[in-house]
């Protein structure tokens, strides 16, 4: 029988209208989409049609630009809480996954257990928690904060944080719940365990007030590239989003974030390197281009210094001179991969400030791929075969229209390249992406055992 090749995951990474700044500008666009019910139903069935592993929601609990006088000429700014509107999307999907991002600096691992497992139970084994540490100072003036915690600091939070949510999800055992009304016993104590976790930055009793959800756990995705993100992800994730542009750094990436699972008992196959990337589909790559410049027309140029600033960490470049090469950089305790990837982006294309920008404006320094079916489909089918990555994380420059022209276009391309599925493997987000289901972790100790 013909071995069946490896296939690659697809993710659909839904931002409001697109991932480009002007796209709601887009003739196309709906109104209002980051709060709009409809367009995000549309989007979740398409994907979900085309048999995506999940649609992801990323979330920032603040603007994701500055408020200075051009404020009001932005989208990012009202979107829906993504647990809410994921549970809504559960409502009308039945196999794709549901992943959203929660931050691990500015909730308690409790909430965070919960909602998640909810939606576990809710989807019937569909959802997937993003791990961020995040990175704004607008989050840190929301929680109480008046800067961003240094940098190390809060993945050493994110660490135990982990942790504490994967304790309180074994709470209790697969088989607790008896639900026996003749005998009048609707649990097995012996089968539900106190996590009773002291730590350096949580004190959580337990056990979880939700029984074991369908996945056992649900999939644990992360968002960091710096070495302590890296970290992290090796220690505890199972899919992993990231930024590389080129071939060579993806490839060193996933070689090196692979290498660290060892480390921690891993086996490489335990976690899905899924970069983002953000294609632009044309009839040529020439008019692929020009569909990316007229997007890029819709932005206020004053709208790109913020966003640069942002993905800098902080650094505002607005008083240099605009035509002249990126100054040196001290590295901020903001978004380290990032910045870092930005700079040697400028440094490699010897970029003057002007053009990073107008680059960053549209990309956010994301993988940006240009041309036909075809050689977007070449591009991806390199880095996969090539040792970058397990799958791609799909951002559309805008929405719906980029999402449909990939499921139309790009998606048959891939699977009559034997490297996409037909169907979906099982009905979990873990069967799809071929991860194993969690042994609960006092599965195997005597009843009564210490707990
Ligand atoms: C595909 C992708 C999705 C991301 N989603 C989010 C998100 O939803 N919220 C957030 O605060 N950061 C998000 N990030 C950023 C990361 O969480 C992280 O802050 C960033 O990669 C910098 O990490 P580092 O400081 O470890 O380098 C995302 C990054 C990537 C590559």
């Amino acid at each position: 029988m013909k071995q069946q090749k490896k296939q690659l995951r697809l993710g659909a990474f839904l931002q409001d209208v697109g991932h480009h700044i002007g796209a709601w500008r887009h003739p196309d666009a709906p109104l209002n989409a980051g709060m709009n019910l409809e367009h995000f139903k549309l989007l979740a069935r398409r994907a979900e049609a085309a048999k995506f592993d999940m649609i992801f929601l990323g979330d920032q609990m603040t603007f994701q630009y500055g408020e200075d006088e051009h404020i009001g000429r932005t989208t990012r700014t009202v979107n829906f809480e993504p647990l809410t509107l994921l549970s809504a999307l559960a409502m009308i999907t039945e196999k794709i996954g549901l992943v959203a991002t929660a931050s691990t600096s500015y909730n308690e691992p409790f909430n965070v257990a919960r909602k998640f497992a909810s939606l576990d139970h809710i989807s019937g084994g569909r959802s997937g928690w993003n791990v961020v540490t995040s990175w704004t100072l607008g989050e840190a003036l929301n929680f109480n904060r008046d800067e961003v915690m240094e940098h190390g600091l809060r993945y050493q939070r994110a660490q135990e944080f982990v942790e504490v949510v994967q304790g309180l999800w074994d709470s209790w055992e697969d088989d607790a719940l008896l639900n026996d009304k003749s005998t009048g016993h609707f649990f097995d104590p012996r089968k539900l365990h106190v996590l009773d976790h002291q730590g350096r930055f949580f004190k959580v009793r337990g056990p979880l007030n939700i029984s074991r959800s369908v996945q056992g756990q649900p999939v644990l995705v992360q968002a960091g590239s710096s070495s302590d993100g890296q970290d992290l992800a090796a220690r505890s994730a199972e899919v992993i989003f990231t930024a590389q542009r080129s071939l060579t750094d993806a490839q060193a990436f996933y070689r090196g974030v692979k290498e660290k699972m060892a480390a921690y008992g891993r086996h490489p196959d335990r976690l899905k390197i899924m970069p983002g990337v953000f294609p632009i589909i044309g009839e040529s790559e020439a008019h692929a281009r020009e569909k990316f410049e007229q997007l890029q027309s819709w932005v206020d140029p004053e709208i790109g210094w913020p966003v640069l600033a942002r993905h800098l960490g902080g650094i505002d470049l607005s008083s240099y001179p605009v035509d002249g090469p990126l100054p040196e950089l001290p590295l901020t305790q903001g978004n380290q991969s990032r910045q870092g990837l930005l700079v040697d982006f400028a440094r490699r294309e010897n970029l003057t400030i002007r053009q990073l920008y107008w680059h960053v404006t549209g990309t956010r320094g994301h993988w940006a791929i240009f041309g036909t079916a075809a050689q977007i489909a070449d591009q991806l089918e390199e880095r996969f075969t090539g040792g970058g990555a397990d799958g791609f994380n799909i951002m559309a420059p805008w929405l719906p229209g980029g999402l449909l022209e990939f499921i139309d276009q790009v998606v048959p391309e891939l699977r009559r390249r034997g490297l996409f599925r037909h169907e979906y493997a099982g009905a979990t987000l873990r069967e799809n992406l071929g991860l194993a289901r969690p042994a609960n972790r006092y599965a195997d100790r005597a009843p009564g055992g210490a707990s």
